[in-house]
């Protein structure tokens, strides 16, 4: 069986600095996999290989085809991003924002229809947002602001999803609401679902594997309560300098 998602003897860092070496794994059908780790651990640096935004040795492979031969990932709807830190600096509406999503179903300059102004309608009241959608983006919480970028990534439909600690900035109830939404999307919609995350406590319930990043040698682990607990043990016992 193909996999979604495959790393094979990855290697990657900057310059001198190995932050991720020889990693291997492979996901066999849609699922969460939630990427854990020390502060440092090569989490984003994973995603920015998968984004082709480092150079790495070894291999990448969605959907069985090698990422280094794909032209323009996301603008096929094969990989999505939602990074960490993004910033808005000029007055937009929630709504007008998250209709961008649709990008890959838009030709230049095309504007968006009342159709696809419900869909996004649609995605924000899934996240119990609707209350949000006239309101200035530039005015909301950290958090809303969170909520609405995951909106927007929802909305672009890509079949692997790349989410750099979409909870951070949530408070306890939202962080329940967003795995628990996230675990639905993946097993209604079949998205492969890759999360950065520190918020080990919120996954217990989850479905999926974990990926931790710190340990000398990471493979994907299926989640449970003794996982979840053993990877938690392992993070709070130290940390290893990345020399
Ligand atoms: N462009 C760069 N050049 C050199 N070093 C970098 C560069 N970008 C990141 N690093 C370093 O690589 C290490 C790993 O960074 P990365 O962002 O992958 O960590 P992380 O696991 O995502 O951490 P966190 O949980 O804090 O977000 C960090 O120590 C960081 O300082």
């Amino acid at each position: 069986m193909k996999s979604i998602v495959e790393a094979k003897n990855l290697v990657a860092g900057y310059g001198q600095r190995v932050l991720i070496r020889n990693l291997s794994f492979s996901i066999p059908s849609p699922a969460f996999i939630a990427v854990i780790g020390h502060n440092g651990a090569g989490k984003t640096t994973l995603f920015r290989a998968f984004q082709g935004k480092i150079d790495y040795q070894g291999q990448l492979l969605v959907q069985g085809q090698n990422l280094r031969h794909l032209s323009n990932p996301s603008g096929k709807g094969l990989i999505a991003y939602l990074p960490q830190k993004n910033v808005i600096n000029f007055p937009i509406k929630v709504h007008d924002l998250i209709v961008m999503g649709l990008f890959r179903k838009k030709r230049f300059f095309e504007n968006y229809s009342a159709e696809d102004y419900t869909l996004a309608a649609q995605t924000l009241e899934q996240l119990q947002l609707s209350h949000l959608i006239d309101h200035d983006f530039t005015t909301l919480s950290g958090g809303e602001q969170q909520l609405v970028w995951l909106a927007q990534l929802m909305l672009q439909d890509a079949g692997i999803n790349l989410l750099d600690e979409p909870t951070q900035q949530l408070d306890i109830y939202y962080k329940n609401q967003v795995f628990a939404l996230l675990q639905n999307w993946v097993q209604q919609s079949g998205k492969t679902v890759l999360c950065i995350t520190h918020d080990l406590q919120n996954l217990t319930h989850m479905q999926g594997y974990l990926l931790n990043l710190s340990k000398p040698a990471p493979v994907l682990e299926p989640i449970s309560s003794q996982t979840v607990q053993e990877n938690l043990t392992f993070l709070e016992a130290g940390r290893h300098p990345v020399l």
